[in-house]
C-alpha cells in the first residue's frame, strides 16, 4: 500500500472526515488499536446530534413528558397545576448543547490521541484529501459527514426563510404559531415539543403520521397530538408559501385552505451529505449516498469507508456508532495485517443493520420499534404471525398512568420460530425496547422466551401477555 504515496510516508494511517458521533467513534476505535488517526471537522466537534438534533430535541421534549405524566396520576395532578417555565426549559436545553461550544469534545479528542484538523475536506485523488488548500494523505479515509435536510420544491418556500430542524432545536423562544411540514420522526417530535412549550402548532402530513412504523403508532400519536391541541392535517400538501413584510407566513394548501403562522418548520427528510465532498473522484454522484459493504468499505474501493448517516443504512446516532465501532476496528486490522472478522455477526461487520435497528420516537406516547414491521416482513416474503396486546391492560402500565393508553405488537418468523420485529407505543416504553433488540439479535427461540420472566408489576409484563396471546408451546 505504501506505493500509493510514491515513496513518501502518508500523513496518517486513517483520516476521518466529519467529527459527529459516528466519526468520533471510528477515530476512537481505530486509535485504540494503535494506528495514527486524524479527524477533520468543518463546524463543531460532536456533529448534528449533539447540537441540533438528538440532544436538544430530547431536552425540549422531556419537560412536557414529565408534566403530562404527572397530570395523568390522580393525587399528583393536584400537586402540579402550573405551566412549563419555557425560559427554564430552553436554558436547560442549552446546557445539553454545551451552549453550542465544542471545547469538551476537543479535549476528549486530545485525550484520545486523535489529531483535529479544522476545515472542510474534499476527496481529490485516492488516499488524499484537501482541507483549506492543503493536501493530506492517509492509508485509509473514512467519510462520516452525516446528512442534510431536504427542502421540497414548493413555490415561495425557500425564500420564506423556513425553519429547518437546526432552527427548531436551537430557537430561543417559542413562536406563537408554528406550521410543521412533514409527519415523520422529526416532524412529530418537534410538533410535540413546541406544542408543549406553548406554540399553537399545525402539523401537515401528506400521508398518515409515521408511515414507516406499524399503523397503530401513527394512529396513537395523531390522537395524542390532537388531544394536546395540535391541528393535525393529514392528506394535504402546501401549494405555496409566502412570508410578508411583518414576518407572517401564509401557507396555501391543496384543499384550498390557508394556514397563517409565525414560523414554518420543514422536516421532510434528509439526504446524505456528499454534495461538496469530491465523491465523483470515486465514481459516486454528489448528493447521493456512498454505498458500502458490511465493514463500511465503499463499493469499488479498497481504502475508503463511509459510516453513519452518509451511507444511508440507518439515520440514527446509535446505529451509526455501532457501524463506527466495526469500521474503526476493521480499518486498523486491515492496515496492520491483523485478522478480519467479517462473517455475519463478527466483530468487524454491522450485521444488525439488516435485522435489528432499534429506534425510539420521543413523541408522547413514545414509539419504540426494532426489526421488521409486519408489512416489511411480508414484503421480504417471510412466513409471519403477529400478536398484539393493549398495554393499558398491563398492571405495571396502569401504575404509570391512570387510563394508560398504549399498544404492543410482535412479528414472529414462523420458519425460524423467533421474533423478527417488535413495536411498543405508550408512555415510558423507550427503555422496554432493548429487551426486544436482544431477543431479535440473539435469535432467542419463542419457546425459550417463556423462561424470561418479566418482573411484576412492570410494563415489561407485556412480554408475558404477548406470549400468552401467541400460545404456550406444547
Ligand atoms: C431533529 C433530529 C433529531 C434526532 N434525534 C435523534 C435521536 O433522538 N436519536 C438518534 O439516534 N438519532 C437522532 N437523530 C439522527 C442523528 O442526529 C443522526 O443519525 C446522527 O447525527 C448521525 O451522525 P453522523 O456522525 O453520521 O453525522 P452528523 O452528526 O451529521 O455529523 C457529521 C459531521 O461531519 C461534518 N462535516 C460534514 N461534511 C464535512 C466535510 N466535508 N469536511 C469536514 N467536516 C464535515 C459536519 O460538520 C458534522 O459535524 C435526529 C436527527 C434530527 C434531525
Ligand atoms: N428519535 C429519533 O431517533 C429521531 C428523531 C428525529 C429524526 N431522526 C432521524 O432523522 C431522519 C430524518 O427525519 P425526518 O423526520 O426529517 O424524515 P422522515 O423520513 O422520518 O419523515 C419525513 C416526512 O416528510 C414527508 N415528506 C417528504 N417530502 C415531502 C413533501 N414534499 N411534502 C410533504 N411531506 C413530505 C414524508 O412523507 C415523511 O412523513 C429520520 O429518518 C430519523 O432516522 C431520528
Amino acid at each position: 500500500m505504501a506505493g500509493a504515496f510514491e515513496g513518501s510516508a502518508p500523513d496518517y494511517d486513517l483520516i476521518v472526515i466529519g467529527a459527529g458521533p459516528v466519526g468520533e467513534n471510528v477515530a476512537d476505535y481505530a486509535a485504540k488499536r494503535g494506528i495514527r488517526v486524524a479527524i477533520v471537522e468543518s463546524e463543531l466537534v460532536g456533529g448534528e446530534c449533539s447540537y441540533w438534533a438528538c440532544m436538544p430535541s430530547k431536552a425540549l421534549l422531556r419537560s412536557g413528558h414529565v408534566l403530562r405524566a404527572a397530570q395523568r396520576l390522580d393525587g399528583t395532578r393536584q400537586a402540579v397545576t402550573g405551566e412549563l417555565d419555557v425560559p427554564a426549559v430552553l436554558a436547560r436545553r442549552n446546557t445539553f448543547t454545551s451552549e453550542w461550544k465544542d471545547d469538551g469534545q476537543v479535549d476528549w479528542l486530545n485525550s484520545a490521541g486523535i489529531d483535529l484538523i479544522r476545515g472542510h475536506a474534499r476527496l481529490t485523488v485516492p488516499r488524499t484529501l484537501d482541507v483549506n488548500g492543503r493536501a493530506y494523505t492517509a492509508r485509509a479515509v473514512a467519510v462520516a459527514t452525516g446528512s442534510v435536510p431536504v427542502l421540497p420544491d414548493i413555490p415561495g418556500l425557500a425564500v420564506a426563510n423556513p425553519w429547518g430542524t437546526r432552527e427548531a432545536t436551537s430557537a430561543s423562544a417559542a413562536p406563537a404559531r408554528l406550521l410543521v411540514l412533514g409527519g415523520g420522526v422529526a416532524g412529530t417530535e418537534l410538533a410535540t415539543a413546541w406544542a408543549s412549550l406553548g406554540s399553537d402548532v399545525t402539523l401537515l402530513s401528506r400521508g398518515p403520521l409515521l408511515e414507516r412504523e406499524e399503523p397503530f403508532a401513527g394512529e396513537l400519536v395523531t390522537k395524542a397530538l390532537r388531544e394536546m391541541g395540535v391541528d393535525v392535517r393529514i392528506g394535504v400538501s402546501p401549494t405555496g408559501v409566502h412570508r410578508d413584510e411583518a414576518g407572517v407566513v401564509t401557507t396555501t394548501l391543496d384543499d384550498g385552505s390557508t394556514v397563517v403562522t409565525d414560523e414554518i418548520l420543514v422536516s421532510t427528510g434528509r439526504r446524505p451529505n456528499t454534495l461538496d465532498l469530491g465523491v465523483d473522484t470515486v465514481g459516486f454522484i454528489p448528493g447521493e449516498k456512498l454505498s458500502v459493504d458490511d465493514t463500511m468499505l465503499v463499493t469499488g474501493t479498497d481504502w475508503l469507508y463511509a459510516v453513519g448517516d452518509v451511507n444511508g443504512r440507518a439515520l440514527l446516532t446509535h446505529q451509526g456508532k455501532y457501524q463506527a465501532r466495526a469500521a474503526g476496528e476493521v480499518i486498523a486490522a486491515r492496515l496492520s495485517g491483523g485478522d478480519v472478522h467479517d462473517a455475519p455477526w463478527g466483530g468487524h461487520v454491522a450485521t444488525a443493520d439488516h435485522a435489528a435497528v432499534p429506534h425510539v420516537i420521543f413523541t408522547d406516547p413514545e414509539v419504540a420499534g426494532v426489526g421488521l414491521t409486519e408489512a416489511q416482513a411480508r414484503a421480504r416474503g417471510l412466513n409471519v404471525t403477529t400478536v398484539e396486546y393493549d398495554l393499558g391492560w398491563v398492571a405495571g402500565a396502569k401504575l404509570h398512568a391512570d387510563g394508560y393508553e398504549g399498544h404492543a405488537k410482535l412479528v414472529i418468523d414462523e420458519d425460524r420460530h423467533v421474533i423478527a420485529g417488535a413495536t411498543f407505543v405508550g408512555q415510558d416504553v423507550a427503555d422496554l425496547l432493548h429487551s426486544a433488540t436482544i431477543a431479535i439479535v440473539g435469535e432467542v427461540p419463542i419457546d425459550r422466551l417463556w423462561h424470561a420472566v418479566p418482573s411484576y408489576p412492570t410494563i415489561s409484563e407485556v412480554w408475558l401477555r404477548l406470549l400468552e396471546t401467541y400460545g404456550r408451546p406444547n
